[in-house]
């Protein structure tokens, strides 16, 4: 999986970068982490020494705001498999040195943050202890594995609402970051221009395990507006038993190759070939998901399983974009942003999820979809750092460093893609402490 490859590269490049902030978003099927890295020349082991070198890091704005430069990187894990999550931020622990010992950046005599377990509750600048040592966390997660990151790490997970993360890291990435949403339709991928002051409102599909559909009409202004069991873990759930794949990314390559045809049952199934043209369906649309299988006198093992994993990736797809549309409908909106780790890039998704709010709505829709689609949730909660006010001490921004368009100017948290952004999709930034 992607930890993997961002431990590897976390241990190569120890000597320029050092974890500050981290936020944890604890899903049903996945952990995603948003952890910001800052740029630095060497990275000692001792604390005293880090200290002294986040001092000099912590170099001053025009208007004397104590700035961290560096990159926002992303990571994601099996929720079952939270071990691997634990022992990643171990890693982390070694890999660049007293991690969890609560390194601090010093403005003056003001502690803007302390690194890794972010920030404490302590308001006079002396080193916390380690039971005050807190983590942006959002997701039930944050809830049911509190104990065992207390346990594990020594570390409190710092609750922050889910639908509230959702929207918040939404709408900075719809605000901030450049080249973040795009149209997907018949395999053309066209990247949206978001005007921030017109973004609202619009419609966010959060396709996790479950799936939450969220009417945003502002920053930290929205309603979950409605919901369906039928998600992410029900595509995986019952590809898994369906077609004894072992991981997600092999069910979603079958469906690739895969004819839904064989299994679905079509209108022209029913119709003898015609399209049912007074109502509007076609012969090749689909009358019935996996309705062939109560017509034929075969059992599973008679269908090829790339055909399985195909026609259930259409059923679920289908579906979120029929009940999307709806909701769209319901309310006046016009633009729906989907997201959520179900989507995954995957282009027959994305294609049969356009298609659908496309057919339903006659074309008045839109399906759009967000490059770092599955870390809404995670982003959120790594903003949540800036409203915490110890005191009114610890804001923090984020800047961004590539102005996007002078209309953006007035809000105050921006970041934007670097140009040369990674294949994980890293995001450079520059944190302020207020
Ligand atoms: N490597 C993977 N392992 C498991 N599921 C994956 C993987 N990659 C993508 N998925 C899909 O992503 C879904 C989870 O998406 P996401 O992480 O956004 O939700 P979640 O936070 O785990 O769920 P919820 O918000 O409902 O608690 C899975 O149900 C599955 O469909
Ligand atoms: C329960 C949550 C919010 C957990 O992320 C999600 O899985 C979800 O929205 N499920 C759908 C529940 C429903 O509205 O039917």
């Amino acid at each position: 999986m992607d930890h993997l490859a961002h431990v590897s590269n976390l241990r190569s490049s120890q000597s320029q970068t050092q974890i500050s902030h981290l936020a944890l978003d604890i899903g049903g099927s996945l952990i995603k982490l948003v952890y910001f890295c800052r740029y630095d020349d060497s990275c000692r082991d001792d604390g005293d020494e880090l200290r002294s070198q986040n001092d000099s890091l912590c170099s001053k704005s025009d208007n004397n705001q104590p700035v961290l430069e560096g990159r926002l990187h992303f990571a994601k894990f099996e929720t079952s498999k939270i071990n691997d999550c634990l022992d990643f931020l171990r890693s982390m622990k070694l890999c660049l040195g007293g991690l969890f010992s609560t390194v601090k950046v010093i403005s003056g005599s003001r502690y803007i943050s302390s690194s890794f377990g972010l920030f404490t509750s302590s308001h006079d600048g002396t080193a916390p202890p380690s039971d005050k040592i807190f983590i942006k966390a959002t997701g039930g997660g944050a809830y049911k594995f509190a104990d065992l990151f207390k346990e594990k790490l020594g570390v409190s997970l710092d609750k922050e609402d889910e639908m509230e993360c959702l929207v918040t890291g939404a709408n900075f990435l719809l605000k901030a970051v450049h080249q973040e949403a795009f149209t997907y339709l018949d395999g053309q991928k066209e990247f949206v221009q978001i005007d921030p002051n017109d973004l609202y409102p619009y419609l966010l599909v959060n396709i996790g395990s479950g799936v939450s559909m969220i009417k945003v009409d502002g920053d930290g202004k929205f309603e979950r507006v409605s919901g369906t069991s039928l998600g992410g873990g029900t595509f995986w759930g019952l590809g898994r038993l369906l077609t004894k794949c072992k991981n997600f990314d092999e069910l979603l390559e079958l469906s690739h190759q895969g004819n839904n045809r064989i299994v679905d049952m079509l209108v022209g199934d029913i119709y003898g070939g015609t399209d049912y043209a007074k109502i509007g369906l076609s012969s090749t649309t689909i009358a019935s998901s996996f309705g062939k299988a109560i017509s034929d006198s075969k059992e599973l093992e008679d269908y090829q399983p790339e055909d399985v994993s195909r026609s259930l990736l259409r059923m679920i797809s289908n579906n979120i974009g029929q009940i999307s549309y709806l909701n769209a409908l319901r309310f006046g909106l016009k633009r729906i942003f989907f997201a959520g780790f179900f989507i995954r890039g995957h282009a027959y998704t994305m294609d049969t999820i356009s298609v659908a709010v496309n057919f339903w709505s006659k074309g008045e829709a839109k399906a759009m979809f967000l490059r770092h689609e599955g870390f809404l949730g995670a982003l959120g909660a790594f903003m949540s750092y800036e409203k915490q006010c110890l005191d009114g001490l610890m804001v923090h921004k984020m800047q961004q460093k590539f102005p996007i368009s002078a209309s953006s100017a007035g809000d105050n948290i921006y970041c934007s893609l670097s140009s040369n952004s990674d294949e994980n999709g890293s995001i450079e930034c520059t944190v302020y402490g207020t």
